[in-house]
């Protein structure tokens, strides 16, 4: 990491993504500059791009003619190190599903190099280091992932849902943690998650990803227009975020259903053409 505290810990510029030359894109002209220490939320509809962006930063994806930058150097060419990418395909890999004790599968990872900081997690995620991998939970199995990514030293977390599956309790404290180890190490979050309870607290900043193109960034909580007591009142909802979400997809349903219906598309049952009767009188077990 540079020591240049002024360079952004994040820097996305103009990035246009297409998975294939004949798909549309899932990334359109996306801007984004986070600064260190920023907790930032990505909040979008499925599909929206969320997970495209966090693995074309993660260096997963070769992205050309747009800047997209962790401390300065480019994802993609020079990933430079503390940057942890922890998403849900983890976890469909046969490997981590394999008969190997939790301990060992830690140690393989260099976990007794970060021994303070593993224990830590091992306490707060609540993992039994005798636990066989493929004899647990996807939770218990979620719960490994997240001590194996965070219990090395990370400046840049990229974290794509991979709170879903944890029970409130433990998902309450590791978001307690992160947002420790962020205040005091300067480290900086980019989460996406469609789970918005118990999470107020968290972001320092929310990003709307409206069908593959990123509105401007918003500080969070949201600065209150002076004078305005219902807005204040809004704020201090611990659901507030929830209901800007809802809002948010709403809006961004609209915008995509006008989309489609310029473009003759249509999600949802189709009309009685021979086709859709086919497919009904296949799958309506009722009739
Ligand atoms: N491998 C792929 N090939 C082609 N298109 C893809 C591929 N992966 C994703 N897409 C498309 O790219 C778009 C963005 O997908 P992405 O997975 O980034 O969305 P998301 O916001 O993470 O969604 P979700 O909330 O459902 O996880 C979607 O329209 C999706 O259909």
């Amino acid at each position: 990491m540079t020591d240049d505290l002024l360079v952004p810990a994040i820097d996305v510029e103009r990035l246009t993504y297409s998975f294939t030359h004949d798909l549309e894109p899932a990334l359109e002209d996306v801007t984004l500059t986070l600064h260190r220490g920023s907790r930032c939320l990505v909040i979008g509809a499925n599909g929206a791009g969320k997970s495209t962006l966090l693995r074309i930063l993660a260096g997963k994806r070769l992205i050309k003619g747009a800047k997209c930058s962790i401390f300065g150097h480019d994802v993609f060419n020079n990933l430079p190190g503390g940057v942890v990418y922890l998403g849900t395909e983890w976890s469909s890999n046969p490997v981590v599903r394999g008969d190997i004790v939790v301990s060992d599968f830690l140690d393989s990872v260099g976990g007794y190099r970060h021994k303070e900081r593993r224990d830590r997690l091992l306490r707060i995620l609540d993992v039994d280091v005798d636990w066989h991998m493929h004899q647990i939970s996807d939770g218990e199995r979620r719960r490994v992932q997240l001590c194996m990514g965070l219990m090395g030293h990370w400046d840049v977390l990229l974290l794509d849902e991979v709170t879903v599956d944890l029970d409130v309790l433990v998902r309450a404290d590791l978001i307690e943690f992160l947002v420790e180890e962020s205040k005091i190490r300067n480290a900086t979050i980019l989460y996406a998650t469609h789970i918005f309870d118990g999470l107020s607290s968290f972001p320092t900043h929310i990003c709307h990803l409206q069908l593959g193109t990123a509105l401007p960034l918003l500080p969070w909580p949201l600065a209150i227009p002076s004078g305005d007591a219902s807005t204040a009142e809004t704020d201090r909802d611990p659901d507030s975020l929830f209901h800007l979400a809802l809002e948010w997809l709403r809006e961004d349903r609209n915008l995509r259903r006008g989309r489609d219906s310029a473009r003759g598309k249509h999600r949802g049952p189709k009309a009685e053409t021979t086709n859709a009767r086919t497919f009904f009188e296949k799958y309506d077990y009722a009739h």
